[in-house]
Order: C-alpha cells, then structure tokens, then sequence
C-alpha cells in the first residue's frame, strides 16, 4: 500500500538521525525528551483547573475558585517556562549538530576521489546535503519528540473524552486524516522538485558567483556580458518561482479545505455537548472541560498528522545527507582483463611482444627504481573515449622527461594517473616494481611533489601558501624559505611587507594580491617544501612566467632536482630540450620518444613542432 510505505518512509531514517543528534550532545537530547513530556502533561492539569474553577463558580464556593485559578496561574507559567527552555536547547542543540554534520560532511569530503569533484551528480548530491542537512536533523528530533508530546496530550484528552462519548473521539480522529493525507503528498512533491531542479540550481549559484566574484568581474566587465548574464540568472529564478508559487498555492488551498473538515467536527461535537449540557446531563465544569479537551485533543492529533507529514518530508533529505555519508571511496582496481593478465604482486612478470620502443626490454621487477607503465589505458567515468591508451613506458629514477604534445593529448591525464588521483582502466602503473595500487596512498604522494597548471592560490598567509607544500614543516622556517629560494620567489617576498605572515589573495583585509607568474613562483616553492620526495612533476606550472623566467626556472629547477625523477609538461622547446628523454603524447598514445638530438634527427612529429616553434608559429 503506498500510503503504508509513505509512513514507514517517514522514519526511515528517524533513528539513524536521532543517533547523530545523541552524539551530537546527550544531555540536550536528554533535556529535550524530558521537557517535551512535561510540555505534554501540562495542559491537561490546565484543561482539568479550568473545569474546576467553572465548577466551584457555579456551586458558589469563591475560595475553591481562588484556589483553582491559582493552581491554573502556577501551571500557566510552568508551562511557559517549559516552553522558553525547550526553545533555548533546541537553539543549542541546533547549533551543536549543524557544526557537527558540516565537519562530518567536510570529513567525507576529504576521503572522496578526485573523480568525485569531477562528477556533476556527486555535486549535487554534495549541494543538496549541505544545504539540507545542517537543520534536517534536528528537526527530525523536534518532530519526533512533539510527536511523543502530542501522543501523550491526545491520549489524556482522548481518556477525559471517551467518558463524555466514544463517538466524539472518533469523530476527532477521522476527520483529521484527509489533511493528513494531503500533507504527505505535498511534502513529497516539494522534495521531488527540489531534487529534480538540483542541476539547475547549480546553474543558477554558477551565475550568481560569475557576476559576483572577483576572479570573473574583469571579464564581465570588459565584455560586457553581466546583463546577459542577469537576464539568464532572472529566467532561472523566475521559473523557480512559478514552481514554488504552484506548489504553495495547492498546499495551501487544500490544507485549508481540508482543514475545514475538522472545523465542522468541532462544532458537531460542540453542539451534541452543549444539548447534552442543555438537558442537564453535564456540569458546566464538565461542558467547559470536554469543549477543550476535543478542541486541543484536535490540535494535538492535527499535529501529529502533519509532523508525520513533515516526517516524511525530512527523512527523504536525511536520505540524501546518508547516501552522500556512503559514498564508496574505494576506485576502481581490477584492470580490464583484455588488457592484461592478472598477476599477484611480485610474481615475475612475463615479456609481452608489441611494447613500444618506449619500454625497455625487461619489465617491472620488484628490485628496479623508478616508475613504469604498463599498457596503461584510461578513459574518464562515464567517457567512451580513451583520454590514454597502449601507453608503455619506464622512466629510470633520476631521470628527467618532458612531455610534449598538443592540447588534450593526454599529458595531464598521464600525471593524474602517475599521482594516482585516478586509476588505469586497463594496465598498471608500478613505482620501483610495486603497483601504485599496491602502495599506501600517504607514503607515495609524500615521494611525489607535483605543481599542475591550475594550481591553488590559497588566500592565506605567504608562510601557509608555501608551507602548505609540507604540513609538518608549516613553521620550519630555514625550509619555508629554502623552498620559497628555490622557485624563485624571494623577490615577490622582498616586494610585499610583512614577510612569512603577509595575508595573500584580495579575499580579506590587508591582503597582497600577486600577478599570474608571482604566485607560480609560489607554487613553485610549495613543490620544493617537499624536500623527501624524490618525484617531481611540474605540468605547466610556468606558462604564466616569460620564456625567459621559464627558462630560468627550469635551469634552477634541474639543478636542484639532482637524482630525482623530474617529469616536466611544457610548450616551450627551450625547456623541453633540457631534458634527458622527451615523450611524444598525441591523442593518448605515445608517438615518438627520444633525446632533443635523436627526435630532431627522425624528422618526425617533434622535429615538426620544433621547426614550427623556432620559426615563431606557435
Ligand atoms: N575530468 C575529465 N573528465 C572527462 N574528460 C576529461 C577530463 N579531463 C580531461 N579530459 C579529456 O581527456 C583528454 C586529455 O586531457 P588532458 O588534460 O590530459 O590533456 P593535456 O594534454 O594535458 O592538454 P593541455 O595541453 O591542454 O593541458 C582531453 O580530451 C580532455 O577533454
């Protein structure tokens, strides 16, 4: 029955939520059941102090009267403060349990793939459980307790009521279902449209941070397209609007319907109770008493009715914020088996026929330094096309190898898969005759320094912005400052006041902002933080520097990487030349390999390149 599963689908995940809130902070929770009970109790001892002042005004007894306005005043004000109470460690509570699951869903961010951040889907799912998921819970706690409340105030005025007529309780339950009913289906609906339009409420935060955000102001500027840009953003919001205005108007124009369905109950009830007092068969004490016993007793079933609504409404949020929690981190290990044959780790591996000249004859041995690759092919998720393929390829520790090839050829991806932020489709990748997959992930990105070409430009301290490179050596400052030395970068920290501790980026007050080639020089610097690793990869760190200051970099830098493996991405010759080995990327595969010398001498795709390069064409 749907509307059965509805209501197990209301607390689906009410007690994994209450577990949160419990760890979150016990004696809140604990404060919270105790202080709902009170809440509940209450108002029946104020419903029975009412029936009693009717009752001792009409037997003309002014001291009985006195005393049960008194007893009414003092429960009046209990309940208040109750109430006050309630309201302040709900606040708290809140507050408490929002911090928490924001870390906790910072904390999973943490442990996710590259791929994730990559995928359109996980940010939505990653949007919808932050947007969601920092109140959800605690009004899941809320509901469930004011259920409890409700629960127990109805069951105390349903026990009064039955003894004025079963039929009156009746009468009160049935006719609030309806609305009941009316509210789980909107609650649904308004989840439905949330989640459906998530895509698009990306597009329009996407819009909002283009036309407000200092990385784009200069374009939008100068191209003029902020009110291109405004009118899409108006198109958006607008249609949003439509949606949520049709939807409020429903819900509310049926919920009032309804509700008038619990009106007519009412005043049935009201008037089969006034007759019955009429003919003398009730005190007005107990007239007065039932009249309010039905009317709260109704109150209060609504409310439980409409909390299972908003029950409902928050599990299938909660849902997100735990399917979000369970994302499996684990990628994907098993290589194609067409590709290659499975074979344990360290078992000898057999000669394979067909290897480019890029691999030397003998393959991965557990004894040999350095870093291979073994008929690695990679296609992005959910991409049919290969980004690499057939790639074959050892690099012995200490040397050093340019990559050159033409945009989207594959250079990057080469070293997403090399710092193992993603994963072969087929083939292996072996660091020293161990598969990547084989190696704890710690241990060798700390062998691994690595700048890519849209490095980070954190808008903290000049000390964190290098440090950073190395968290355990964050206040080592001889090393910061050997760091910052060797990518060159001691003049942008002579130029700016303030030394280490100088705030970088415009973001907030005092903070030096830094042209394209200065903060490559810083991220450049944070590479070299990383004194123990013995893998350096710089994939277009430069391009924002002149081919001078490139070229000085690149001198500097192969110099300081003595012994170590350096594996450069670049356009210019003149740095690509440098190199002991250059490797020829085009559409994934590997073209042409071979020193500066051997390659021009082929006359082939590289001798091309370079010929167009030095005759000033690219
Ligand atoms: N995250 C991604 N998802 C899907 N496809 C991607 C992703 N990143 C890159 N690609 C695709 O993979 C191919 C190789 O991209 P890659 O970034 O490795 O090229 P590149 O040689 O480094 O180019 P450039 O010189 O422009 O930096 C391209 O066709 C690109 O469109």
């Amino acid at each position: 029955m749907p509307g059965l599963s509805r209501l197990r689908g209301s607390f689906a995940f009410t007690p994994r939520t209450l577990a949160l809130v419990w760890r979150s902070s016990r004696a809140s929770t604990i404060a919270l059941g105790v202080l709902t009970l009170v809440a509940a109790v209450l108002p029946l001892g104020v419903a029975f102090a009412g029936k009693a002042i009717v009752d001792a005004v009409v037997a003309r007894d002014a001291s009985g009267a006195l005393h049960w306005v008194l007893v009414e005043l003092a429960l009046v004000a209990a309940l208040a403060a109750n109430q006050r109470t309630l309201t302040l460690i709900r606040q708290l509570l809140g507050a408490r349990l929002g911090m928490d699951i924001n870390v906790m869903i910072l904390e999973k961010a943490l442990t996710l793939d590259l791929r994730h951040f990559e995928d359109p889907e996980f940010y939505d799912q990653l949007t919808r459980a932050r947007r969601e998921a920092s109140f959800r819970p605690l009004s899941v706690v809320t509901e469930s307790f004011g259920m409890l409340q409700n629960l127990v105030t109805l069951l105390g005025y349903g026990a009064l009521l039955v003894s004025f007529s079963p039929w009156a309780v009746l009468v009160l339950v049935v006719a609030a279902i309806p609305a009941t009913i009316a509210e789980v289906r909107f609650s649904n609906t308004a989840f439905r449209l949330r989640n459906w339009r998530s895509p698009e409420s990306r597009k329009l935060s996407y819009l909002e941070h283009v036309l407000a955000n200092d990385n784009h102001a200069k374009e939008v500027k100068l191209f003029g397209i902020g009110q291109e840009l405004l009118s899409r953003y108006r198109r958006l919001s607008e249609q949003f609007y439509v949606e949520d205005r049709r939807l409020a108007l429903q819900r509310g124009g049926w919920g009032f319907g309804l509700s008038l369905l619990g009106t007519g109950a009412f005043y049935g009830c009201y008037v089969a109770m006034a007759l019955t007092a009429a003919a003398g068969k009730l005190t007005l004490g107990e007239l007065t008493l039932y009249v309010a016993a039905f009317r709260q007793g109704q109150q209060a079933f609504q409310s439980i009715l409409s909390a299972l609504g908003g029950m409902y409404e928050h599990n299938l949020y909660m849902s997100n914020l735990f399917q979000y929690l369970a994302i499996s981190t684990t990628q994907v290990t098993q290589p194609r088996p067409a590709a290659l044959p499975a074979r344990a780790e360290g078992e000898a591996p057999e000669l394979r026929s067909g290897s480019s000249s890029a691999t030397e004859s003998h393959l991965g041995e557990p004894s040999e330094r350095g870093i291979r690759f073994e008929k690695v092919g990679f296609q992005y998720p959910g991409q049919s096309r290969w980004a690499l393929r057939n790639v074959d390829l050892f690099i012995p520790a200490g040397q050093s190898l340019a990559l050159v090839g033409h945009n989207g050829a594959g250079k990057t991806t080469f070293i997403k898969l090399l710092t193992r932020l993603y994963e072969p489709t087929e083939g292996r990748i072996l660091l020293d005759g161990k598969d990547l997959r084989g190696w704890d992930p710690e241990a060798l990105r700390a062998r691994i320094g690595v700048v890519f070409q849209d490095f980070a430009q954190y808008q903290f301290l000049l000390r964190e912005n290098v440090g950073l490179g190395s968290v355990a050596h964050l206040h080592d400052d001889p090393r910061v400052h050997r760091a910052i030395e060797r990518g060159g970068a001691s003049e942008v920290v002579s130029t700016i006041s303030g030394g280490l501790e100088a705030q970088l980026g415009r973001w907030f007050k005092d903070g030096a902002e830094l042209s394209g080639g200065q903060w490559q020089k810083i991220a450049l610097a944070r590479a070299f933080m990383r004194e123990e690793a013995d893998i350096l990869v710089l994939d277009e760190p430069t391009a924002a520097l002149d081919a001078e200051a490139e070229h000085a970099v690149f001198e500097r830098f192969r110099a300081l990487s003595e012994g170590r493996t350096t594996i450069v991405i670049s356009h210019r010759f003149p740095t690509v030349r440098m190199a002991d080995r250059i490797v020829v990327i085009e559409g994934g595969e590997v073209l042409e390999e071979g020193t500066h010398d051997a390659l021009l001498a082929r006359d082939g795709r590289y001798a091309h390149l370079f010929a167009l390069q030095a005759a000033g064409y690219t």
